[in-house]
C-alpha cells in the first residue's frame, strides 16, 4: 500500500563530478510502500542518483527531500535511509551478528535497541542460522543478504539498493527477492538499481529509465508496457540451417520485419497473421521458412528498454508495409 504523500521528492536535480555533468533535470517521487526500479545502461547515472537520494552527495542544482528534509544536510533525514551498496561493505573476519552490531552502533543505537535491531534484521533477511559465522566464510548470496541486513539497523523508511542480486545464483536471487518483498510489505519504500528486467518486473511498481543522466521514461509498469505500441506480442524465432541474409529474407517474405538478436530473430507479425504459436509455425513452414522454434511472449520491460534506447525493431505497421 502506498501513501499519497511522497516520501522522496527530487526536483530538477543536477550533479557533476568536477565539471562533468552526469545527472540533469531529475524529477522523481517515491511513496512509502512503493518500489521503483532504476534501469539504464552502464554509466547512465543510476548510482549517482541513489547517492543524491541518500544524501551522500548534494545536487549542484535542484533539490532532494526525504520526508520534507534535505538528506545531505540533515542527519535525521539520513537516518530514515538504508543504503545497500553494489559492493559488499562488511568486515570479513567478524561474524554476521558482530557486523550488524557495528552497523547498529554506527546508526547511533543504544545497547538494548541494538540487540533488538540485529535480531529483527536477521529474521527479516532470513540469515539467523548464520549469525555466528564469519562473513568472509559465507557464500556471495548470504553476504548480499548480510549487506542488506546491515542497512536496516535504524529501521529505515527508505532502502536504496544498488544491483542487489549482481553475481549471485538463482536460489540466492530468489532469497533476496523474498527479503525485498518482506521489506516492502513492512511499509518501506524501495529504490532498486538493476540491469535485471525480470527482477524489476517481479519487484517494482514503477520503473524509471535513465539515459545519459536524464530520466527519459518513468511510470507504472502496466502503463509503460501499454504505451509501447499496440501491445502485440513479440515473437522469438529460431531458424535452422540458414545464414543471416537468407533467414532475414525468408522472414520478410513471410510477413515479418525481423531483428537479428544473435541466436534468434525477434519479430512482430504483420496485422492479420495468426496469433497462436502453432498456427504461426504452420504458416511459416508453409512459406518455406525453416523454423526450429517459435516463442510468443508478452512485451516486457526489456522491450521498453530497447524502445527507450532507440534499439527498437520496426513497428507492426512497417512490417505490414514491408510484406509482399
Ligand atoms: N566518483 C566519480 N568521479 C567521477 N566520475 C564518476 C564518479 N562516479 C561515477 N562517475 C561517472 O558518472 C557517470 C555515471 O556513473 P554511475 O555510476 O552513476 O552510472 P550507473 O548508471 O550506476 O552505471 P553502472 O550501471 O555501470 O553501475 C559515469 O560516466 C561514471 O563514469
Amino acid at each position: 500500500m502506498s501513501s499519497a504523500v511522497p516520501l522522496v521528492v527530487v526536483r530538477g536535480a543536477a550533479l557533476s563530478y568536477r565539471d562533468r555533468r552526469v545527472l540533469d533535470g531529475i524529477d522523481l517521487d517515491l511513496r512509502a510502500g512503493e518500489t521503483l526500479a532504476l534501469l539504464g545502461p552502464n554509466g547512465a547515472g543510476k548510482t549517482s542518483l541513489m547517492r543524491l537520494v541518500a544524501g551522500r552527495l548534494a545536487p549542484d542544482a535542484g533539490s532532494v527531500r526525504i520526508a520534507g528534509h534535505d538528506p545531505h544536510t540533515m542527519p535525521e533525514a539520513r537516518r530514515a535511509i538504508g543504503w545497500v551498496p553494489q559492493d559488499i561493505a562488511l568486515y570479513a573476519r567478524l561474524t554476521v551478528a558482530e557486523n550488524l552490531d557495528v552497523f547498529a552502533r554506527l546508526a547511533g543505537l543504544r545497547r538494548a535497541e541494538r540487540r533488538a535491531a540485529v535480531t529483527d534484521a536477521l529474521d527479516l533477511t532470513g540469515i539467523a542460522e548464520v549469525a555466528g559465522r564469519p562473513v568472509g566464510l559465507l557464500s556471495g548470496g548470504y553476504q548480499r543478504r548480510v549487506n542488506i541486513a546491515a542497512s536496516l539497523m535504524a529501521r529505515p523508511r527508505l532502502v536504496l539498493l544498488d544491483e542487489p542480486t549482481q553475481g549471485v545464483d538463482l536460489q540466492a536471487r530468489a532469497a533476496i527477492h523474498a527479503v525485498l518483498e518482506r521489506l516492502r510489505r513492512a511499509g518501506a519504500a524501495l529504490l532498486i538499481a538493476t540491469h535485471d528486467f525480470a527482477e524489476a518486473e517481479r519487484l517494482a511498481d514503477r520503473a524509471a529509465f535513465l539515459k545519459s543522466g536524464h530520466i527519459v521514461r518513468e511510470g507504472a509498469l502496466s502503463d509503460l508496457l501499454a504505451r509501447l505500441r499496440d501491445g502485440a506480442p513479440e515473437h522469438e524465432i529460431a531458424l535452422s540451417g540458414l545464414a543471416a541474409g537468407p533467414a532475414e529474407a525468408a522472414l520478410r517474405r513471410a510477413g515479418f520485419t525481423p531483428v537479428d538478436t544473435g541466436l534468434t530473430w525477434r519479430a512482430r507479425p504483420a496485422a492479420g497473421r495468426p496469433t497462436d504459436a502453432a498456427a504461426q509455425l504452420a504458416a511459416l513452414r508453409d512459406a518455406g521458412v525453416p523454423v526450429a522454434e517459435i516463442r510468443i511472449r508478452a512485451l516486457g520491460l526489456d522491450a521498453v528498454y530497447r524502445d527507450v534506447l532507440g534499439l527498437r525493431e520496426p513497428a507492426p505497421s512497417q512490417a505490414l508495409a514491408d510484406a509482399p
